[in-house]
C-alpha cells in the first residue's frame, strides 16, 4: 500500500481521497524541520506541504524512493525544484485555488487601513473615543499600485476598479492590462503615484528583499503598504521607519521573513507597536473555501501521478496529460532530454517482443518523460535493460 504524509494541517478533503485511492496516509498540524522530515517520510511515497515546510536538497537526496511532492498552496519556493526534478520527483501545486481569498484579504486591508480601523480599534479597546476624519479616506478615486500582476494581482485589479479604485501595475512580464488598469515602465512609477502599494511577487530567489529602503523612500506621503506576498520580499525594518516617521500611513503584513512552523507557537514582530498596523498570520490563502478547493485540487494531482503517471499541472517535469492505461502496463520512463533515448526505449520493447498499445513523450528543458502502454508486462530483463539507458533518471512500471 503506498504511504502519503500530509504536513502543515491540510484539508482533511485531501486525507480522505488519498485513502480513498488506496493510500495509508498520516496527517500532522504543523511543519517540520529539515531533520524531523528526514526521519518522517521513511517509507513514504508522497507528501504535502505547505508554505513552511522546506523540502530541501538534503531532505531529497535523504529520500530518492518519495515520488511526488504536493505543494497544498502556490507557492513552491520551499521546495527545490531543480534537484527534485533531478531525481525524478514531482511537484504539484494549486495555481489557483486560494487566489481569490488573498485579493479579498487584500481588500479588506486596504479599506481598514485607508479608514485608519486598527487605529482606531486599539484607541477604543483602550478607553479613547477618537471620532474623527483626519487621516481616513474613501478609496473611491485613489490610485492601488499592484507590483506582481499574475493571478492574484491581476484578480485584486478587477476588484478594486469595482470600488472605483484607479489601478496601476508592475510587472517583469509582459501583461494584459484588465479594465483600465494601466502597466507602469517602472517600479519607481508605480510607487511615486500610488496612494496604496500591494506586492503579489512570486517567492522567486531573486525577490529577497526586493523592496526596500528604496522603495518605501520612494512612495507617497501617507500611502499605506501590503505584503501578502512572502515573508523574505519586503524589509519590515524599513517599513517600521517610513510608519514610524510619519511618512507612511499604515500597513498590512501577511508574511514574515520568520514564521512559526505551527499553530500556537510563539511570534513576536517589532511591528506590533504600530497603531494603523494590521497583522495577520500568513492567512491570505486561509478560508475554508480556498483549502478545501485546494485540498481536492493536489490530493487529484498526486493520485493521477501515481495511478497513471500523469505529470498535467506539474511545476518541475515535462507536462503529459494521461488517461486510463491503454495496455496490460504502463512503463513511466523519466530521462535527460538526450537524442535516441525515445529509440532506445522502443528498441527494447521491440527486441522483447512486446507490443505498444499507446505512447506519450514530453520534454522540458534537461527532462524528457516518456510513458508507454505495452501489451503485456516485460520481464525482469526487459525492466532492467530499460533501467540502464544512459540517462535514465527514473522508471516506473504502472498497471
Ligand atoms: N499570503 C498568502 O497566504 C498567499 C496566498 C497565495 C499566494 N501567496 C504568494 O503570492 C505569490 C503570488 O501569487 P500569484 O498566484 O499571483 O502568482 P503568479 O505567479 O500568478 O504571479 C506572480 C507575478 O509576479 C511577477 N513578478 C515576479 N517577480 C517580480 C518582480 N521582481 N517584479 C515585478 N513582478 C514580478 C511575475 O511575473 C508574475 O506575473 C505566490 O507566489 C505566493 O508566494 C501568498
Ligand atoms: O503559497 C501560498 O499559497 C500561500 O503562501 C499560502 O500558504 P499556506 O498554504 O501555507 O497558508
Amino acid at each position: 500500500m503506498p504511504k502519503a504524509l500530509l504536513l502543515e494541517n491540510i484539508h482533511p478533503d485531501a486525507a480522505k481521497s488519498l485513502r480513498d485511492h488506496g493510500f495509508e496516509v498520516e496527517t500532522m498540524k504543523g511543519a517540520l524541520s529539515e531533520d524531523e522530515l528526514i526521519d518522517a517520510l521513511d517509507g513514504v511515497d508522497v507528501v504535502g506541504v505547505r508554505s513552511k515546510t522546506n523540502v530541501t536538497r538534503r531532505v531529497l537526496e535523504a529520500r530518492p524512493t518519495l515520488s511526488a511532492v504536493g505543494c497544498f498552496c502556490i507557492g513552491t519556493n520551499q521546495v527545490d525544484l531543480g534537484f527534485a526534478g533531478e531525481q525524478g520527483i514531482a511537484v504539484f501545486n494549486a495555481p489557483y485555488s486560494n487566489t481569490r481569498s488573498v485579493v479579498e484579504l487584500v481588500l479588506c486591508d486596504i479599506i481598514c487601513l485607508m479608514r485608519r480601523i486598527p487605529a482606531h480599534t486599539h484607541h477604543l479597546k483602550h478607553g479613547v473615543w477618537d471620532k474623527t476624519a483626519t487621516g481616513s479616506h474613501e478609496v473611491r478615486g485613489k490610485t492601488l499600485g499592484i507590483i506582481g500582476y499574475g493571478n492574484i494581482g491581476s484578480q485584486l485589479s478587477v476588484l478594486a476598479e469595482a470600488l472605483g479604485m484607479r489601478v496601476v501595475f508592475y510587472d517583469l512580464e509582459e501583461k494584459l492590462a484588465l479594465g483600465n488598469a494601466h502597466r507602469c515602465a517602472t517600479l519607481n512609477e508605480l510607487l511615486e503615484q500610488s496612494d496604496a502599494v500591494t506586492i503579489h511577487v512570486d517567492g522567486r530567489k531573486s525577490n529577497t528583499g526586493f523592496f526596500g529602503e528604496d522603495q518605501f523612500a520612494h512612495m507617497k506621503q501617507d500611502a499605506i503598504f501590503i505584503n501578502a506576498s512572502r515573508g523574505f520580499v519586503a524589509d519590515l525594518g524599513a517599513l517600521k521607519q517610513h510608519l514610524d516617521s510619519g511618512h507612511l500611513s499604515g500597513a498590512a503584513v501577511d508574511v514574515f521573513p520568520v514564521e512559526p512552523k505551527k499553530t500556537g507557537d510563539p511570534f513576536e514582530t517589532a511591528l506590533a507597536d504600530e497603531d494603523n498596523m494590521i497583522l495577520t498570520p500568513h492567512i491570505g490563502g486561509s478560508t475554508l473555501e480556498a483549502q478545501e478547493a485546494i485540498g481536492h485540487f493536489v490530493s487529484q494531482r498526486l493520485e493521477d501521478y501515481w495511478e497513471k503517471g500523469s505529470t498535467s499541472l506539474s511545476v518541475n517535469l515535462p507536462q503529459i496529460n494521461l488517461g486510463a492505461n491503454r495496455g496490460v502496463a504502463r512503463i513511466a520512463h523519466l530521462h535527460a532530454n538526450l537524442p535516441g533515448v525515445l529509440a532506445h526505449v522502443n528498441r527494447v520493447l521491440g527486441e522483447e517482443n512486446i507490443n505498444i498499445a499507446a505512447q506519450s513523450l514530453g520534454t522540458e528543458g534537461e527532462l524528457g518523460y516518456v510513458v508507454t502502454d505495452v501489451s503485456q508486462r516485460p520481464s525482469k530483463a526487459a525492466l532492467e535493460a530499460l533501467r540502464s539507458i544512459e540517462g535514465t533518471i527514473r522508471m516506473r512500471v504502472i498497471s
